[in-house]
């Protein structure tokens, strides 16, 4: 059907800016704000709700909740730290929110007074992070939300004329902060859109298509997620004749497409997950706690997630102080040494054509080269992972790429080749493959079963 504010391009863009998006993979998400400071707490209570909720969480009304800006003095915050451990993490980029669902601006916005330049300290945060990342080579995006429980003319729905006055109004200012974040801070690679699921927004796809245009105008290459858009139907995501709008989907949040799902290979996509189960903001709360992930788990999410095509946003919720928790420190130091040794496997990956997924872990590409990588992540009883080949697909040889070993294996038929593994091995245990086609007139493989 025809439309006037649905996709603004058709299929993957293939410039330099979305090449190296695509190439990094791996992402870390940063969600810091008032919420930071009472952590899931408020009047002695706790609420195992995800942090940045609290508001809803507790019932507390913008004003009251206002009065934590007395109290963001974040004396550990130091932007170099942040983008050491960013960097230690193994992140090629950073995601910050720049305004989460409450309406705090972690910049200096002229358009409301409900900014850091009113905290104690009065730090750019933003300014002051796009500086610390970009300089260490890590690219920045900005979130937004534009849900604002803050905003006088914030509706959920428009179900009067007053409503839509009202809403124009606020849409108008959230505009206004977008061209400010864009002309404050243009050396950002792109804007991560969130709080866009109500009827309000639906129902204003051409103002979401403007903005886009906007922000792509003011800084040429931007990238901006999915999450952003609808179109005269109130279509989201992918418009009403199924096109994806934005640059890459990002509606998997908490969540990783099925392994064995191949159909998200045919666009970029990206899923953002929190270490707890469900909380972006720092939850001080040991309910919230208990459930934290094992960083190995969160390392299979981004080996599966580039198994797919995918990035992977990993979160992180500094404390309130500006410092970050050692089980947050663990995730770092684990996940970084990981991928300090093992990295040729996931950054500029993707699916490995024609290689289905195998159970006992994940294969990727290098899309440059082709080479494929057999990633382990569950050895099996028999301590030996059998591979099943493509058609006419021979393997010349494997490496462990943590240490760049050869690795022995036995040819069992056709299509099978099988590796011992080590069962003491620090998985996930990733090979490198050398792989060639072979042609049906080609001797058939040398099978040796008994290696
Ligand atoms: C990236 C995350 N999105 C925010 C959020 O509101 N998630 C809750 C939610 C998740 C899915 C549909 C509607 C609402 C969370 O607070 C995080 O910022």
């Amino acid at each position: 059907m025809p439309l006037m504010y649905g996709a603004q391009s058709e299929g993957r863009r293939d410039d330099e800016t979305m090449r190296r998006f695509r190439h990094d993979r791996f992402g870390q998400f940063i969600h810091w704000g008032l919420y930071s400071i009472p952590a899931g707490s408020w009047n002695g209570v706790t609420y195992d709700y995800a942090a940045e909720f609290l508001p809803q969480s507790a019932g507390i009304g913008p004003a009251r909740w206002a009065g934590l800006v007395d109290d963001f003095a974040a004396p550990e915050f130091d932007p170099e730290a942040w983008a050491s451990l960013a960097a230690d993490l193994g992140a090629r980029y950073v995601t910050v929110t720049a305004k989460h669902h409450d309406g705090f601006c972690l910049w200096p916005s002229s358009l409301t007074d409900f900014t850091v330049a009113a905290t104690p300290r009065g730090r750019d945060v933003i300014g002051e992070l796009v500086h610390a990342y970009t300089a260490r080579g890590i690219a920045v995006h900005l979130y937004y939300s534009v849900l604002d429980w803050h905003h006088p003319d914030w509706r959920y729905a428009i179900s009067s004329s007053q409503d839509e006055e009202a809403f124009d109004r606020y849409l108008s200012y959230a505009g206004e902060q977008l061209r400010e974040l864009a002309t404050r801070y243009p050396n950002v690679r792109g804007f991560w859109f969130d709080g866009t699921w109500d009827e309000s927004v639906k129902a204003n796809g051409r103002w979401s298509w403007e903005i886009e245009c906007m922000l792509k105008r003011l800084i040429p290459g931007a990238i901006v997620n999915s999450r952003l858009r609808a179109d005269e139907h109130g279509a989201r995501h992918r418009d009403s004749n199924g096109a994806l709008m934005g640059d890459y989907f990002s509606g998997f949040e908490r969540r990783l497409p099925d392994p064995w799902d191949r159909t998200v290979t045919a666009e970029d996509w990206e899923a953002c997950v929190t270490i707890p189960q469900n909380s972006w903001g720092y939850h001080a709360g040991a309910e919230v706690a208990r459930t934290h992930k094992h960083p190995l788990e969160l390392l299979e999410q981004l080996v599966q997630a580039v198994s797919l095509g995918g990035n992977l946003l990993l979160n992180f919720g500094p404390r309130g102080d500006g410092s970050f928790a050692p089980f947050e420190k663990d995730v770092v130091h684990t996940l970084g040494a990981w991928l300090e040794t093992n990295g040729a496997c996931i950054y500029g990956c993707g699916p490995a054509d024609g290689w289905d997924y195998p159970g006992w872990g994940y294969y990727t590409a290098d899309a440059e080269t082709g080479a494929v990588y057999a990633v382990v992540t569950r050895i099996p009883v028999s301590g030996a992972i059998a591979l099943q080949l493509p058609e006419r697909t021979r393997v010349r040889n494997a490496t462990a790429v943590a240490t760049g070993r050869p690795v022995p294996f036995a040819v069992r038929d056709d299509r099978t080749v099988r590796f011992e593994v080590d069962r003491a091995s620090v998985i996930p245990l990733a090979f490198a493959l050398e792989v060639e086609q072979r042609d049906d007139t080609a001797e058939q493989p040398e099978v040796n079963p008994d290696l």
